[in-house]
């Protein structure tokens, strides 16, 4: 897959399908989306191009900026799992902000990507204001003669899929509701930091990440996940929080790996989070700390070796 961000000096050759949307989180709703554009692309011999922009549109309009259910890094990843041909980060300014739903038709799927077909979902809005719909899109389609195919909000259990009732169950903990909308667990991939070096005294090495501010985090509390180290999935379990035993800073996302012995101080993980198993607490002293992550290690590996494939 092609990867363009950072530059609105962009020119194609050949003629496409665009997808636009923000895609966070990359949930089945967007996996729907993705899979139309992806389909009528190879029908029609298109380069299939996902359109998105980049800060986040909330980030940038500023009074509600939305905490993300995904890192850019995995957003693109999924993006290309989806087959993709190329994914546009768009830059996302004020000044693009204000811009007529007519200009960016013309300009930006028209004239830069050249736009035979473009996919939206019935409820996409555009444009200054978000004052284009789909009809808009589709009176403006008629004039350029590019094809606008929409597709139908998806639901499950009678619920709309979108980012913001993910967000919503990701930040009350309920992990494996929101894996169900999202077709994948909620993840967080980091580079391994030092800590404290406190883990290994206590029996319990904990992987270190920091936790990024830009993202949702599901409550401070334990969580039994899986973690991808060197391609390899092992069981773990997770705290998120500030440690209010021994104090951090930072709110961070420590991963003790069962049944691992290694040294990744510097790897690039991957920490799948599967289900909420207790909130953070403040213990009197680390040998109790101890006691309830070895607790808290048989009840994550029993629900992990019963719900795992
Ligand atoms: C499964 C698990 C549960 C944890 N629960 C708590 C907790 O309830 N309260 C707390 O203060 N710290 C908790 N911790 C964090 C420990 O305080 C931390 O891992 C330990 O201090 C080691 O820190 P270090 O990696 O900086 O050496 C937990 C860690 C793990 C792996
Ligand atoms: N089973 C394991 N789970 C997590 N980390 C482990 C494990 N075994 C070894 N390690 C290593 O130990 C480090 C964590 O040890 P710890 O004493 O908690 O130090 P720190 O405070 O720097 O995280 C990890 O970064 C990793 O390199």
């Amino acid at each position: 897959m092609q990867y363009i961000c950072g530059s609105t000096d962009i020119q194609i050759t050949g003629e496409s399908v665009v997808v636009l949307g923000n895609f966070d989180g990359v949930h089945k709703g967007h996996q729907m989306l993705l899979h139309e554009a992806k389909a009528n692309a190879k029908e029609n011999n298109l380069m299939a191009i996902a359109l998105s922009f980049y800060p986040h549109p909330t980030w940038v309009l500023g009074n509600n900026p939305k905490p993300l259910v995904m890192s850019r890094q995995d957003r693109k990843h999924q993006i290309k799992a989806e087959g993709m041909d190329l994914f546009i980060e768009y830059p996302f300014t004020v000044d693009f902000a204000h811009i007529s739903p007519d200009i960016f038709f013309k300009d930006v799927l028209v004239d830069k990507l050249h736009a035979r077909v473009v996919v939206v979902g019935s409820n996409y809005f555009f444009g200054k204001n978000k004052v284009g719909n789909v009809d808009y899109m589709k009176v403006l389609g008629e004039k350029y003669d590019v094809e606008i195919l929409v597709v139908d909000t998806v639901k499950k259990d009678g619920q709309v899929i979108s980012s913001t009732h993910i967000r919503q169950l990701i930040s009350e903990g309920k992990m494996e509701e929101a894996e169900s909308f999202l077709g994948h667990p909620y993840t967080v991939i980091g580079t391994v930091v030092h800590g404290k070096k406190l883990g290994r005294t206590i029996g319990f090495p904990t992987i270190n990440m920091i936790a990024d501010p830009a993202r949702i985090h599901p409550p401070n509390g334990v969580y039994a996940t899986t973690v991808k180290v060197y391609n390899h999935e092992y069981m773990g379990i997770t705290n998120v929080g500030y440690n209010p035993t021994v104090g951090s800073s930072y709110k961070m996302i420590e991963t003790h790996i069962i049944d691992f012995t290694g040294e990744i101080y510097g790897e690039e993980v991957e920490v799948a989070f599967h289900k909420f198993i207790r909130p953070e607490q403040k213990f009197d002293n680390v040998e109790e700390l101890s006691k309830q992550i070895a607790r808290d290690t048989q009840t994550g590996k029993k629900f992990l070796s019963t719900h795992m494939k």
